[in-house]
C-alpha cells in the first residue's frame, strides 16, 4: 500500500499532484480523507467536529497504544484525564530528570568508552529506561533494567511492522501491562511507596469525575504513556547527534552561545526528521471544507510531516536550518511534530515539553561532555520503517567523556 510504502512524504505528495489540501482514498478497506497544512491543522484540531473514540486502528492499539488511554478520549473526559499528565511537567521535575538523564549518559559512557563500537540507538533505550523509572517512581532492579528497555523499545519501534516483529510488539506491550498493572496495585496496597509528585503515584491514585480510580490495566496503559515515549525520545537523540555530524559548523555555537541556539537545534530537530508520520480522528458531525464532504463517521489523518515541511511556511523545508526558529513566532498549527492545537483542550503531545527538556540536555551531554567519533556506517535515513532511523542505528566509536 502507498501510505505504507512511504509514510512520511505520501500525503503531502498526493495533496501537491491534486492542488489541495484534502484529498480522499481508501485505507484498510475504509474510506479515508487524508488533509495537510495549518489550514487543515487549524480544523482538525476543532473537537466540535472531530472525535477521536475508535480513531486508532486495532492494530496500533495492540502494540503501540494500549486499550482505554487518554489517546482514546473525547470531551470533559479527555480533559480531565490530560490534565493528570499535565500536571507532571512542571519545569522543576524537568530539570530534574534531565539531570538525571545526563548522569545515567555519563555512567553509560564509562562503559561506552571500553567498547570498540556503541550502537547508539540500541544504548539509548537502556539509559532512557533507566532515567525514566528512577523520574516516574517505577521500581526497576539492576537485573530487569534490559529485558525493561527492550519491551518499551519494541512497543515504539515494531508497532508499525508487519508479521513477527510487529507480533514482538503486541506481545512486549502485554508483558509491560502487566508488569505495571501489578506496580499499581502494590502502590495502592502500600507495599511500594513512590514520591508524592512523582508519575506512578499520580496515576495509581488519580480518581475521575466520579471519584473512580482507573482500572489497573488502564492505569498501566497511562503509566506506560509516560515510559514508552520518554525511551522513544531515542530515535530523536540520534536524529540529533546524526544532525551534528553533518553540520560540524554548528558545534562552536552550540558551545558558546547561550541556551537560545541550543533551543533552536533541538526545534529544527523536531521539524526536519520523520518521526510521528500522521495522527487520525473520525468525524463528529458532517460538514464540509475546501469542498470536500466530510461525513459523520468518516476517518481523517492529518499529516504532521508534510505540514512541518510546507514550503508555503518554511522556506527551504528541507534544509537543515536552526537558525529559523531564533525569531520564530510560537503557533499552534505550523509546526506540528508532536500534534498541534491546545495541550490540555486537544491531543497535543502531554510529552512535548519535556521531550524538549530531554533533548537540549542530550544536546549539550554530546557537544560538550563527549568526545566520540562516527566510523563507516550507513548513515542514509530509512523512511520506510517506522519509526524512521539512520540504516546503521548510529554506531559511534572511541568514545571518551571530556
Ligand atoms: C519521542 C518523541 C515524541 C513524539 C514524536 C510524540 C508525538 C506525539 C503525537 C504525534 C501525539 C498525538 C497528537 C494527536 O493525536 O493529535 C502524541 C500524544 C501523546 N504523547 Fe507524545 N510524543 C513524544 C514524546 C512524548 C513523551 C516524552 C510523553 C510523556 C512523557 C508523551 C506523551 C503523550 C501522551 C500522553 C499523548 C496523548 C495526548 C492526548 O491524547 O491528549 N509523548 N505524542
Amino acid at each position: 500500500m502507498a501510505l505504507m510504502r512511504d509514510p512520511y512524504e505520501f500525503i503531502s505528495r498526493q495533496c501537491r499532484s491534486f492542488g489541495s489540501e484534502v484529498f480522499e482514498m481508501k485505507l484498510l478497506l475504509r474510506r479515508t480523507l487524508c488533509m495537510s497544512g495549518a489550514e487543515a491543522a487549524q480544523v482538525f484540531y476543532d473537537p466540535a467536529r472531530f472525535k477521536r473514540a475508535g480513531a486508532a486502528p486495532l492494530r496500533l492499539q495492540e502494540s503501540l497504544l494500549g486499550v482505554g488511554g487518554v489517546q482514546g478520549l473525547d470531551g470533559a473526559e479527555h480533559t480531565q484525564r490530560k490534565q493528570m499528565f499535565l500536571a507532571l511537567m512542571s519545569s522543576e521535575r524537568l530539570q530534574q530528570l534531565a539531570a538525571t538523564m545526563t548522569d545515567t549518559l555519563v555512567a553509560a559512557a564509562e562503559r561506552w568508552s571500553s567498547m570498540e563500537q556503541v550502537v547508539l540507538y540500541d544504548q539509548l533505550h537502556e539509559v532512557l529506561t533507566r532515567s525514566v523509572c528512577q523520574w516516574a517512581g517505577v521500581p526497576l532492579r539492576e537485573q530487569e533494567v534490559t529485558k525493561r528497555a527492550r519491551q518499551l523499545s519494541a512497543m515504539f519501534d515494531r508497532a508499525g511492522a508487519i508479521g513477527p516483529p510487529h507480533w514482538w510488539s503486541r506481545h512486549a506491550r502485554n508483558q509491560a501491562e502487566r508488569w505495571i498493572a501489578e506496580i499499581v496495585e502494590e502502590i495502592r496496597a502500600g507495599k511500594i511507596d513512590p514520591p508524592q509528585e512523582s508519575a506512578a503515584r499520580r496515576i495509581a491514585f488519580y480518581q475521575d469525575s466520579r471519584g473512580q480510580r482507573l482500572n489497573p490495566k488502564i492505569a498501566a496503559v497511562e503509566l506506560l504513556n509516560v515510559l514508552r515515549p520518554t525511551v522513544a525520545l531515542s530515535v530523536y537523540i540520534v536524529f540529533m547527534v546524526h544532525a551534528l555530524h553533518l553540520h560540524p559548523e554548528y558545534r562552536s555555537r552550540l558551545r558558546q552561545q547561550d541556551g537560545k541556539f541550543a533551543q533552536a537545534f533541538v526545534q529544527e530537530v523536531r521539524r526536519f526528521y520523520p518521526f510521528f508520520p500522521a495522527v487520525p480522528a473520525i468525524v463528529r458531525e458532517s460538514f464540509e471544507w475546501k469542498g470536500m464532504p466530510f461525513e459523520a463517521g468518516t476517518r481523517v489523518l492529518l499529516d504532521l510531516h508534510g505540514t512541518n515541511h510546507d514550503p508555503g511556511v518554511w522556506k527551504d523545508p528541507s534544509r537543515f536550518v536552526p537558525d529559523r526558529f531564533l525569531d520564530w513566532q510560537d503557533d499552534a498549527y505550523t509546526f506540528i511534530p508532536q500534534g498541534g492545537g491546545d495541550h490540555l483542550r486537544n491531543h497535543r503531545c502531554a510529552g512535548e515539553w519535556l521531550s524538549i527538556a530531554l533533548l537540549q540536555a542530550a544536546l549539550e551531554f554530546f557537544v560538550s561532555k563527549l568526545s566520540y567519533a562516527l566510523p563507516e556506517q550507513e548513515l542514509e535515513i530509512d523512511r520506510t520503517r517506522l519509526p524512521a532511523l539512520p540504516r546503521s542505528r548510529l554506531v559511534i566509536s572511541n568514545v571518551r567523556l571530556i
